[in-house]
């Protein structure tokens, strides 16, 4: 990117109507990425630990340490999920003002995220039936839900950054008395989080529909089920990075 571009860029990262045109658009990859982890059984095997990490641990590290390279994790928007010994990027970082807090932007919840994802998503989404042995093709969808839903509920530190500097006089209070409840208050919208409910439920439906027998009432993945997993698990973190994020704005 240029400087001019870069600029635009960072623009658009200060912009409450922005971000959320993202998150938007980032339902579409997370949708997807669902759509394709359910194309394979659980596929345990992948999971199993035994001394040495699982198969899909060893997957998304290696995975992670080729992406570091490349500068992935230069990137505010990005988060490891094994951010220990990463390697050095190749390239140099941007040159535009960081966006965030300092504090702020090491916030990484993704521990969380991965447990999650293995106990509770997983068997929700993927198909019923015996081990198909599409190990790789299975770890690679992993990853693509993974970083998918890491980055959407990461993105709450850029949206509390500008609720932040839309109203410091209202934040600042409540991050000095470390009031979390007082803070989820205030950044939360309620009708916004119904909207998006709504909106996911219809994306899955669409993007999930069988084209050539729309009556048959098959989705690939079950609509209230993505809407339940937003309203549930996907808001509610993002939300819990918003508070996070601001309580250590002022540090
Ligand atoms: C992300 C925002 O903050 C909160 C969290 C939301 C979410 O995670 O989708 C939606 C609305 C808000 O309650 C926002 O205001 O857009």
């Amino acid at each position: 990117m240029g400087e001019m571009e870069q600029g635009a860029y960072v623009d658009s990262l200060l912009n409450l109507e922005s971000l959320r045109k993202s998150l938007v658009r980032q339902e579409d990859t997370i949708i997807f990425s669902l759509i394709e982890r359910s194309k394979y059984p659980i596929n345990s095997r992948l999971y199993h630990e035994s001394n040495a990490a699982s198969p899909l641990h060893f997957f998304i590290n290696e995975s992670e340490a080729v992406q570091a390279k490349a500068g992935r994790y230069v990137s505010p928007e990005e988060n490891a999920f094994f951010p220990d010994s990463l390697p050095h990027p190749m390239l140099p970082p941007p040159k535009h003002k960081p966006v965030l807090h300092p504090s702020g932007a090491s916030i990484n919840i993704n521990e969380k995220i991965f447990n999650h994802y293995l106990k509770t998503l997983i068997p929700l989404v993927a198909a019923k039936g015996a081990d198909d042995g599409n190990y790789a093709t299975t770890a690679a969808s992993d990853l693509a839900c993974l970083q998918a839903l890491s980055r959407r509920i990461h993105f709450g530190k850029f949206v509390a950054e500008v609720k932040f500097r839309d109203s410091p006089q209202d934040y600042t209070p409540a991050i000095l008395a470390k009031d979390r409840e007082g803070l989820m208050a205030l950044l939360t919208f309620e009708s916004v989080e119904e909207a998006i409910k709504k909106r996911v439920e219809k994306k899955a439906m669409v993007f999930g529909q069988d084209v050539e027998n729309q009556e048959s009432g098959n989705f690939k993945v079950k609509p209230s089920l993505v809407s339940q997993l937003y309203g549930e698990w996907v808001i509610p973190l993002t939300k819990f990075v918003q508070v996070e994020y601001l309580l250590r704005r002022l540090d």
